[in-house]
């Protein structure tokens, strides 16, 4: 069996915590990368994030801290990287470091701003980290439910299953059950769409649509998403058939209705009326899919998929159009 070797995590937010609790209850020892040294100090000083999943506590002892992230590199084998994705490019200039020879995890939900690429491609074409080296986590998962230990599926990626049933052993415990897949692609694509379709659940919530037409926005998301990895994950001549797995559906109904939700609270108060601008201030946490948004238009231009609903998602957030309009646009599509 692949053995995952020594086990770094990589961002110090709230998912990077949960998952760190989760590997070091494993594995004993993790390395761990934070961008700030004052962060590091009071995390040593609490025994606990200070900032992020603050009930969470750890034994210090069983962690290797450093904001230097080549020290990180150079020291484990396997690289967990939890940066939300408007960061993780700053991140990655840090690097001197060669990583292609490491097993690169990604449980970042998000695209690559400007690139216009999921991360596995990411690292893959910039970093020349073989696809056999790349795994992605997905899955319904909102961190502050796998820090009360509530029960939470995990999907792991990898083209490499002995390296994704590895890295999903790491994982496994009475509270995560963990599955493996070859489908990186998809499930990334998956996740960034997610994030877009619970920024739509959220507007319409703003605007006062109740849950009958919640539940019709969701299943014409979930069909949008279908179409697009019909089209971008498929094998020729095959249907597609992963949509429906909890890494999928799961992940967008779980971002689509839970106050958990980042995505979905930012597309409330856009609903609501908030600029963007303001929402994002007052939110102080990062909603990914107004990024995906804007990298999945982009893409989506050249894969001419019919999905109104990012569509329409983009010209509220991008171009500006009230978002009434926007959605009673949609709702006179759906069927
Ligand atoms: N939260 C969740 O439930 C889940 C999140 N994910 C995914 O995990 C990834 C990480 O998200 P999450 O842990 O929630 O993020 P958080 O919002 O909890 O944390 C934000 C992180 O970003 C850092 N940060 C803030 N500003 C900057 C900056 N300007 N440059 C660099 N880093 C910065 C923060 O560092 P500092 O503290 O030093 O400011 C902190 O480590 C995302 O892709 C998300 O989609 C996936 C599943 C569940
Ligand atoms: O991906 C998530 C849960 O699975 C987290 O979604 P948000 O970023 O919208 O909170």
């Amino acid at each position: 069996m692949f053995d995952c070797g020594k086990i770094a995590i990589i961002g110090g937010g709230s998912w990077a915590t949960a998952i760190a609790k989760i590997v070091v209850a494993h594995t004993h020892h993790i390395g761990w990368y934070m961008r700030r040294n004052d962060r590091i100090e009071d995390f040593k000083n609490l025994q606990h994030n200070p900032a992020y999943l603050t009930g969470v506590h750890f034994n210090i002892n069983e962690i290797f801290f450093s904001s230097d992230l080549n020290e990180i590199v150079q020291n484990y084998d396997t690289l967990v990287f939890v940066t939300p994705s408007p960061y993780l490019k700053n991140h990655l200039n840090k690097l001197r470091a060669r990583i292609s020879d490491k097993f690169i995890v990604t449980a970042i939900k998000g695209i690559v701003p400007d690139e216009n690429l999921v991360c596995s491609e990411y690292f893959h074409q910039v970093y020349d980290v073989p696809y056999a080296n790349l795994a992605c986590i997905g899955g319904p998962s909102h961190a502050e439910e796998v820090a009360l230990d509530r029960l939470t599926y995990l999907t792991i990626g990898c083209a490499d299953t002995a390296k994704a049933q590895a890295f999903a052993e790491v994982l496994k415990s009475n509270s995560i059950k963990t599955k493996t897949s070859s489908d990186v692609l998809g499930i990334e694509y998956g996740s960034v769409l997610k994030n877009v379709y619970a920024i739509a659940a959220g507007i319409c919530s703003g605007l006062k649509y109740g849950d009958n037409f919640q539940a019709v926005l969701i299943s014409n998301a979930l069909q949008e998403m279908n179409r697009f990895l019909q089209v971008v994950c498929a094998a020729e001549d095959q249907e597609y058939s992963f949509t429906v797995d909890s890494a999928y559906m799961g992940d967008l109904l779980v971002t689509g209705y839970s106050h958990f939700s980042r995505n979905r609270t930012f597309g409330t108060m856009i609903g609501k009326g908030y600029s963007v601008k303001s929402a994002q201030i007052e939110m102080e946490m990062i909603a990914e899919g107004y990024f995906g948004t804007k990298c999945m238009t982009e893409i989506n231009r050249r894969m001419h998929v019919n999905m109104p609903i990012l569509d329409a998602v983009h010209n509220i957030l991008y171009e500006r159009i009230a978002p009434q309009v926007e959605i009673k646009l949609l709702t006179d599509s759906f069927r």
